[in-house]
């Protein structure tokens, strides 16, 4: 659990009375989570996520809230943030807009940026289905195409400058085995990232992020029903990135057996039969699916390491296990065409 800053009762109940959500009646801090400080927050008018930015600055914020209220407009499944009625929103092109001007979807308590989004119903799934996975696929490939017109351009700050940077830090903790994989993969993604089929993969906004943990599933439907995707939250990773990492963080998290970090074929084929329902693969990404899953179990085993080696101060906070993703990654590397069982039956349906 993570509370990195704690927020008086009083300061919380004058920020939802000053948006209009009535007064505050209770204030919890949330179990989970490592990045930001969060409470549950409810208030006269219903149930809300108080989030406080420990890393992003308020430049960076707009760029994520902007965009859940982009994808909210376009009917996906996420959490609206709530608007400051005394802050105009501002006009003319994104593009125009100077990264210091005000954002009535950001606000400041204690001292920290901060957010309110509505609460999400329903529940992670931890264990889940192919049926699961295919709720999955669907959404991911309408929110990819819902982002085609999101004007705001931020890069993924936890894309490969980042791997470049933070590596050399976490390398003096790690064994000689694990020094020697973290850099030929990083030799690997820095040779794939200047090669013209990685130019040609299409791109925009992608959450980046999007693990069992942070997607909810409707708890209201009887126990044989489809399981349905109710929500998407923590966005604060999202980026214009390639689409083709995003779905490979999520096959990477969805479609896995946690034990030993092989693909499950049948939660794999359902996440890209459903993926490709709504959006087909194009030629360059079939041929970089391998290589883009390996980066993203670089990308978590790297900031894994970070958090775990170098961990900040909070009251309750828990660091993801780093040797989940060095088994993903080493299995990936070992086994390159493991997803080309999967891409068959693609292909097949498509
Ligand atoms: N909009 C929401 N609706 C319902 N629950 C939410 C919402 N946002 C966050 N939560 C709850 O808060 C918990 C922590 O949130 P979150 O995962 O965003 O934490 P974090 O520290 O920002 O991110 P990370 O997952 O990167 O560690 C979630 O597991 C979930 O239970
Ligand atoms: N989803 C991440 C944590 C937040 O970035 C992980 O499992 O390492």
């Amino acid at each position: 659990m993570a509370v990195f800053t704690e927020v008086q009762f009083g300061e919380a109940d004058a920020l939802v009375q000053r948006l209009g959500m009535g007064a505050l009646r209770e204030l919890r801090g949330i179990e989970g989570g490592i990045e930001n400080t969060n409470y549950f927050a409810t208030t006269e008018s219903g149930e809300f996520v108080l989030t406080l930015f420990e890393r992003l600055s308020a430049e960076q914020l707009p760029y994520y809230l902007c965009l859940m209220k982009h994808l909210a407009g376009a009917g996906l499944p996420v959490p609206a943030p709530v608007a400051d009625p005394a802050v105009a929103p501002p006009t003319g092109h994104a593009l125009s807009i100077p990264a210091q001007a005000p954002c009535e979807l950001l606000h400041s308590v204690a001292g920290k940026p901060a957010a309110l989004v509505q609460k999400l119903s329903g529940r992670s799934e931890l264990a889940p289905t192919a049926a699961h996975c295919a709720e999955l696929g669907a959404t991911l490939a309408r929110m990819h195409l819902a982002g085609r017109d999101y004007p705001r351009i931020q890069p993924n700050l936890r894309g490969l400058p980042w791997w470049n940077e933070t590596a050399p830090v976490v390398l003096p903790y790690v064994d000689e085995a694990q020094s020697a994989l973290l850099r030929a993969e990083l030799a690997y993604q820095n040779h794939v990232a200047e090669s013209s089929a990685y130019a040609a993969l299409p791109r925009g906004p992608v959450h980046a992020d999007m693990f069992r943990d942070n997607v909810m599933f409707a708890t209201d439907g009887d126990a044989d029903a489809p399981p349905r995707l109710t929500g998407v939250f923590d966005f604060y990773f999202a980026g214009t990135d390639t689409w083709l990492f995003d779905l490979a963080v999520c096959l990477n998290d969805w479609a896995i057996d946690l034990p030993s970090g092989r693909h499950d074929a049948a939660r794999a084929d359902a996440l890209l039969v459903a993926y490709e329902g709504v959006r087909a693969l194009n030629a360059s990404e079939r041929a970089l699916l391998p290589a883009m899953l390996r980066a993203a179990a670089l990308r978590f085993w790297i900031s894994r390491l970070w958090d775990f080696h170098l961990p900040r101060e909070a009251s309750m906070l828990k660091p993801h296990d780093p040797t989940h993703f060095e088994r993903v990654l080493r299995e990936r590397a070992t086994h390159p065409h493991a997803i080309a069982h999967v891409l068959e039956p693609v292909m097949a349906a498509a």
